[in-house]
Formats: C-alpha cells, structure tokens, sequence
C-alpha cells in the first residue's frame, strides 16, 4: 500500500477504538446525571415527607450529587484529545493487547480497560520506553484527534526485530511536528508527546524538595504542571485535601499557564502570580530594577522592624493624666523610653497593647511616686494602677499611642525620608534611602510587586490587628486592589492559608530573599518543585536568595535535583542568536541544545533612532503575515504604552506587546524585539534579560537596533 492509503487506514483501525471511547463516555455521563437527579431527588422525597432531619439521607444525597458532579467535571474536563496514545508490545511479552494511553483510565461495561490514564504506573512505558530500553514495546504511537475524530497517527518503533509481518508503521516523530505548530495565546498540554528526561521529573517522589533546572524552553515550566497534575492523581489523599499552589512570576505568565491543568481535568490547584501572593491585594506593576533589588534584599526585614517600632506619626507626644487631683505628666522621652521597653520585650505589636498599657501605668505610678516623695507622701502604687487603669481616658490614651498597626500604613511611612533614614541606619546607603522614599511616597500608582513582600513580612511582624479595625483596612486596600488588580480569585480557604501541601514555584531563581519569605510561609509542611534556570536570572545578589530559599524550604531533606538538557521552543537558528548574547556569562553546560532546524534564520534590522516607529509597524505586518499564531513585540519595559500607541491601528488580536521582565515563561510564535540594549541598561543583570527576551520566538525573529553593543562578535 502507498504511504498515504496505510495511513488512512491506520487512522481508520484507531477511529473505532476512539468511537468505542467516546460512546462509553456518553453512557458513563449519562450513569453520573442520573446519579446526580436521584441525589437531588432523595433531599426532595425527604422534605416531601417530612423527614428531611434524617441526617443519613442527606448525607447520601450530598455524597451522590458531589460525586456526580465531579464525575462529570473530569468526564467534561478531559473530552477534548482523550485519547492520544497506543503502545503495542512484542509478542513475547506479558501484556499482549495493546495498551491506549489517554487523560482519563476508563474501563468498559465488562470492566475490560479502554484507555489508560497517562499518570498510572502501567502508562509509563508510553513516555519512558526508548529504542535501547524498549520495555517490550514495539510500536508507541501517537494518535493526534479533534473532538472524537482521530486527524492523524505517528509511530516510533522501538524493537525494530520485533515487528509483525501484520504491522504497519507510519509517520516520523509526533514530537516534531508537535512543536511546529503555531502557538495559541495560551500555553499547551504536552501530555502527548512528553520526552524520556521529562517524565523522570513528573513522575518523582512528592516529599520534599525537587529542584528543575534548565535553559530557556527545555519544558520547565510544562513539566512542572504535569507534574502538579501527575502527584494529584497518585497522591491525592496526601495532597489534595490541603491544596497544591503554583506561583509564577507575573499575571501575564499565570493567565498564559492557566488552560494546562484543567485541560488535564485539574481544577484544585491555585495559580498566583508573585503579585497576588498575599490575599487582599494584586499588585501588577514592576519596580525599576535597582529600586526593586532593595526592597528584595534581606536587609528590608530590619529596616522594617526598626520603621514599626518607632513612633507612630500621629502618636501624641505628651501625656497627662489627672490623678486624685494632681497631673501627672509624662514628656515624649519619657514615652519614647516606655515604648522602646515594651518592644524590647518583643512580640508583634498588635498583640501587645496589653503589655504597653502595663508599662504605661508603671510610668505613671514611677512618675506619682516621684512627686510624692518630694512632698513626704507615699503612694499606694497598686491602687493607682488599677484606678488609672479603669479610666476611659486612660484607655482614650492609649489607643492614639499604641494604636493597632497596619502593613500598609507602616510601609507608608518609609515615604518620609527622615523616618526611613532612621529605621535604615547602617542597613541602607543614602542614595538607597532617597529612591526608596520616593518610591513609597507615590501612592498613586499602587503597590508594586516588590512591595507586597514587603507588606506580608510587616503582616508578620505586626500581628493580627483588631477585627473590628481589621473590616476597615481591608476595605482601603481592596480600593486600591480595584484598581491595581486584573486578577480576581474565588477563595477556598483561610486568609493567608499556609498549610499547602504542594508548591511550585516557577521562574524560581528571579524571586527575591524576600519574596522567598512570603512564598515559605505558605509551605510551612509542603514539599516543593522548584523551577528555574540561573542564566535567566535578574536577581543581583543570587548567594542572598539562595540562603532565603533554602529556609523557605525548612528542614525538608530530601532533595533531588533534575537538569533538562533540550530546547523545544526555539528553532537551532533562533537560539544560536540568544546564545551569543550569554556567551561568556554562561557554562556552555547550561545552555540547552536546539532540536528543530527551519532554515529561517533570525533577522537583524539596525535602524535609525526615531525611526522605530515606522520599523516595528513594518516588521509587525510582515511577521503577523508569516505565522498563523501568535506575534510578540517585546521592548524595554518603560516603553510598552509608547509602542502599544505605536501599533494602535493594528487590531489583530495574535499580537501582543510585552516588557522585558513580563516575556518571563512566555512564547510567540514570532517576535520583533526593539532596541536589544535598551534592554541591557534597564536592568541590574542587563544580558540576562536579552537572553530571556530573544528566546521568547519559536519560528521568527526581528531584532531591531540603533546600535551593535549589544551583540558581541562571534568567536
Ligand atoms: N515534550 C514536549 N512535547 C511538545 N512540546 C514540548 C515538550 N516539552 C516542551 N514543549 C514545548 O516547548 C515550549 C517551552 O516549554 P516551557 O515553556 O515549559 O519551557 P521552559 O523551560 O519553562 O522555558 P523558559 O525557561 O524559557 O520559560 C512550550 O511550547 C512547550 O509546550
């Protein structure tokens, strides 16, 4: 038979197995309504009968209407691609049928299995099986679907001696074309076409702390989602209750990521972006990179400190306080001393106002005590503390000078430079207390991701403030939330939950020491994935963040560390380009090897200052008529409303423009990347983020520049 009509045929064997699958899901979907109306029609045949308080029967009820429901979520969930893989093992082995791979397992009527759910053991022949260890299995094929009809079939044959006179075989890699694919806005599962060293990742051990390293597009960021869905499914009496969080490093990132695990029918794991981290706030807005380097560093957590237990700016400075009729009076030293004595004794502030009180009235008896012994009186002591201590003005007082505090407000105040002078003597240069006032000082803006670290830390540090207070804050800070935020999340849990049992954290080596404080305090019993690539980093000061990430993690021992070595994203040509920009800041060890050639190689534009206007239109057009996905134009990151106004007339919604540090975990198929130094010079780590930028393209890329600095010559 031709190479066309054994495939067609092919397609034709696997379509019935496809229709026998998707006809089972049609009847198990119809069991789990049914289900689902018996459920509601107990509570309903109870009220009827007035028996609804038989609390076995509503429990039946509740238990068939949740199982239902959640039967058909997944069956829903899964519809689109269920079944996507075949492995036919060689005659001599144990398993002689062949085996379908699928997200789902489902069994027919006789409880013989149709299709094998990816995650269980008896599928991991499917991703690890290899022409050296074939694992018995002599053809994996990859069946390729939309909705229930099967489009296409690829073969590998892994026991070439093995293959039946019956067999045939067809197509050349499911993994190539795969990724020549053009790229949708949001991001893919991979479950097909998982390779060999990714699946060892997915499929290793929950506890403690697996750490994923490799270059730009080895599949970090996949990997670490299948891996979340992977220990859901084998785990999930361990991990599910207390919940799995995935972090990443921008809202742009999370909304690109969000389709991956539902696709795969999860829908338990929370996804935060580094800005939405602490509940109640969604900061979006990136901090120039020096400014945003100091509020990371560790030395903030002192700073902070000292700025909380300083004098409220509103707290009055005197006090005075009639006392059987003398004033007894205490001068702002005399306060500043007891304040200090009340902190030193440590705790949070806002579970202290006991202890400020006590200090407080000691003062007051020292200071009756001094007046009386000028005079030859004495003073009963324990009397005046608890007489003062009842008064309404004494606890007026009180209130002003030790009022309940909160982060926002105590962030606040570092906009008063004299103040933040203060509170950073010898932790912060003079030049770093200026931009950091001036920072704080504009409020206009809202908070930016660096500072909502900050804010959990003072969170911490703090205490819970009153309750009723509590109502009042928080209502200021969803105003400012309401226009900062693009996220809204509906909340499962306790505010500020840190039981996860389950974190990921991708874009891991760009979080600050302090943002490794916030995400710790979530995971207080998690194990860890981590996920990160050192050369993409743009964090100055890795040694700090190392120290902070290895307390986030605690105690938890067992580590195991993973390198992925190739690049899925970008074509050789592309990713020859972005080497060159790293060479000599990078191990030729850490960067990845390019798999896929297309002979286009990346084009670079050198154009006149103040004719980049007419240069990106020109280089969008000519891109946007080339790939049928999407089109990145990436610039520096002061520039996005200009180059957005730039292409306003444009209105093809494949295009995007994006930021430097925002393009963090994302791909287009094309990208025109404008002014590549502009990009060094805007940030702390410079050639980092190039790198990352120009390996953002899977097919096209445009650089175009006014200068060559940025390009060092080839060896
Ligand atoms: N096994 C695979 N099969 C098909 N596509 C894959 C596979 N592995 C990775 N890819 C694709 O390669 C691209 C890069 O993957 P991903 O974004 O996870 O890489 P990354 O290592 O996180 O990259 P970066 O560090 O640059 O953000 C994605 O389009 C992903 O779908």
């Amino acid at each position: 038979m031709s190479e066309p009509r054994v495939r067609r045929a092919e397609i034709a064997v696997e379509q019935s197995h496809v229709d026998r699958v998707y006809a089972r899901l049609a009847e198990l979907r119809a069991q789990a309504e049914s289900m689902r109306t018996k459920g509601y029609e107990i509570g309903h045949g109870a009220q009827r009968e007035a028996v609804f308080e038989q609390a076995s029967m509503l429990f039946e009820r509740d238990m068939m209407v949740f199982h239902a429901t959640q039967t058909l979520q997944t069956l829903d969930a899964e519809y689109e691609g269920l079944v996507f893989g075949k492995l036919d093992y060689a005659a001599a082995a144990q398993e002689t049928e062949p085996l379908y791979v699928g997200r789902l397992g489902i069994r027919d009527a006789d409880f013989d299995n149709l299709v094998t759910d990816w995650r269980a053991p008896a599928a991991a022949a499917f991703y690890q099986a290899t022409a050296e260890e074939p694992m018995d299995v002599v053809r994996r094929r990859v069946i390729r679907c939309s909705g229930q009809k099967v489009l296409d079939v690829d073969d590998d044959v892994l026991m070439a001696d093995a293959v039946p006179e019956d067999m045939r075989v067809v197509g050349e890699g499911a993994l190539m074309a795969a990724l020549g694919r053009s790229r949708g806005e949001k991001m893919r599962d991979i479950v097909a076409t998982i390779q060999r060293e990714q699946d060892e990742v997915i499929r290793a051990p929950w506890r403690g702390v697996t750490e994923i390293t490799g270059g730009p597009g080895t599949g970090k960021t996949a990997v670490a989602l299948h891996r979340a869905a992977y220990l859901l499914y084998r785990y999930r009496r361990q991990l599910g209750g207390a919940g799995v969080l995935v972090i990443g490093p921008s809202g742009v990132f999370t909304t690109y990521i969000s389709r991956v695990l539902p696709s795969m029918g999860e829908t338990n794991v929370e996804l935060r972006a580094l800005g939405e981290v602490l509940d109640g706030i969604a900061a979006t807005r990136q901090d120039p990179a020096p400014l945003a380097a100091i509020k990371g560093s560790l030395r903030m957590r002192k700073v902070l400190l000292k700025a909380l237990r300083a004098t409220p700016p509103d707290a009055p400075e005197e006090m005075r306080i009639v006392y059987r009729g003398e004033v007894l009076r205490l001068g702002a030293r005399e306060l500043d001393k007891v304040r200090r004595k009340v902190h030193t004794q440590g705790g949070p502030p806002n579970r202290s106002r006991v202890r400020a009180a006590e200090a407080l009235l000691g003062a007051l008896a020292d200071k009756a005590e001094e007046y009386a012994n000028a005079d030859d009186r004495t003073v009963e002591r324990a009397e005046l503390i608890n007489d003062l201590g009842e008064r309404i003005d004494f606890h007026r007082f009180l209130v002003t000078w030790w009022p309940a505090l909160y982060p926002a407000q105590v962030l606040g105040w570092l906009g008063d430079e004299r103040r933040l002078a203060r509170a950073g003597k010898q932790l912060l240069s003079s030049g770093e207390i200026t931009i950091l006032a001036a920072s704080m000082r504009d409020r206009t803006r809202g908070w930016s991701v660096a500072d909502i670290a900050l804010l959990d830390e003072l969170r911490v540090l703090l205490g819970p403030p009153p309750k009723r207070r509590r109502q009042d804050n928080r209502l200021e800070l969803d105003a400012e939330q309401a226009r900062d935020s693009t996220a809204v999340r509906d909340r499962h849990r306790p505010e500020h939950y840190d039981e996860y049992s389950h974190i990921v954290v991708d874009e891991s080596q760009d979080l600050s020491p302090m943002q490794w404080r916030m995400v710790g305090r979530r995971g207080r019993f998690a194990s860890w994935t981590v996920v990160g690539d050192p050369v993409q980093s743009s964090w100055p000061d890795p040694a700090e963040a190392a120290q902070a990430r290895d307390a986030a993690f605690g105690t938890r021992t067992a580590r195991r560390r993973y390198t992925l070595r190739t690049n899925y994203r970008n074509s050789a040509e592309i990713f020859a380009l972005a080497a060159r920009v790293v060479a000599g800041h990078a191990e030729a060890d850490d960067l990845p090897h390019a798999v896929r050639t297309t002979g286009l190689v990346p084009e670079v534009r050198t154009i006149e200052r103040g004719t980049a206007e007419g240069a990106v239109q020109a280089a969008v057009k000519e891109q946007l008529g080339s790939v049928d996905g999407t089109v990145g134009v990436i610039c520096a990151m002061d520039r996005v409303g200009e180059v957005e106004q730039w292409l306003r007339g444009q209105t093809d919604e494949r295009l995007k423009v994006v930021g430097s540090l925002d393009s963090k975990g994302l791909e287009y198929d094309a990208v025109v990347l404008l002014e590549p130094t502009e990009l060094i010079t805007e940030s702390t780590t410079g050639r980092r983020v190039l790198y990352v930028a120009l390996t953002r393209a899977t097919q096209q890329l445009t650089v175009l520049a006014s200068d060559q600095d940025w390009l060092p010559d080839q060896d």
